[in-house]
């Protein structure tokens, strides 16, 4: 989130942070987006008796703000199909593993288990299916023998700080699109594992 505020403050994402919402109150990304002169708002599950009537709130708040994109960086609750209908293609999320791998939460340690020699980052279309949306982008981390799931999280962030903005500047200049085909980049559908530079 912090990534995406100071690139659009330093003029590389041709937007504007317009809100943060939070599920949770004592998050430090709340305070860095008030930091940064950004609106803030909670909205805390725990106040609802269903997922759905928290979306439905939740999808109100929201639009209250008037996006154009709505970004998830790190909000930890799977959304419900009436909000991810509301929003598609135009709600991403970046997943700390090389989708369609590690779907779903721990994704560090998963890769260490399974003994990877590489992991990642992948940015993608939110969809109904929890980390199955269109992927955008995907960046490539090594797996070191000694790494813990902290050293690994540590190298992913360096990554996904570099690309989520990169992506969120593609939207903002109507370079990128969910189609029914897929995610598209100036027209060209993009392969199942996102945008790969030539
Ligand atoms: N319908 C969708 N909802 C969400 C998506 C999505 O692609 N489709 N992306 C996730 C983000 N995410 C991983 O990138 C993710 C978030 C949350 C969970 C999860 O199991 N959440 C638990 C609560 C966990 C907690 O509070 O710590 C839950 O909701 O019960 C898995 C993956 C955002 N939502
Ligand atoms: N399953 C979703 C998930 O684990 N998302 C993770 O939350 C962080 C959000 O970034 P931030 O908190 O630094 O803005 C990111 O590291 C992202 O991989």
């Amino acid at each position: 989130m912090q990534a995406i505020v100071e690139a659009c403050q330093a003029g590389r994402i041709a937007g504007q942070v317009v809100g943060v919402i939070s599920n949770k109150a004592d998050v430090a990304g709340l305070e860095k987006a008030a930091a940064a002169g950004v609106p803030t708002a909670v909205l805390s599950h725990r106040d609802y008796p269903t997922r759905e009537a928290y979306d439905a709130d939740l999808q109100q708040l929201i639009d209250s703000f008037q996006p154009d994109l709505v970004v998830l960086a790190g909000f930890m609750r799977i959304l419900t199909p009436a909000i991810t209908r509301h929003f598609h293609g135009r709600m991403l999320n970046i997943h700390p593993s090389l989708l369609p791998k590690y779907k779903g939460v721990n994704t560090h340690q998963r890769a260490l288990d399974a003994g990877d020699e590489e992991h990642g980052v992948s940015v993608h279309f939110v969809t109904e299916e929890l980390d199955g949306g269109p992927v955008i982008l995907q960046a490539k981390v090594p797996i070191f023998p000694e790494d813990t799931a902290a050293d690994l999280q540590q190298r992913v962030h360096t990554q996904e700080h570099a690309i989520y903005p990169l992506v969120v500047q593609w939207f903002c200049t109507n370079r990128l699109r969910l189609t029914e085909q897929g995610a598209e980049l100036d027209g060209e559908l993009l392969a199942a594992e996102g945008y790969a530079a030539d």
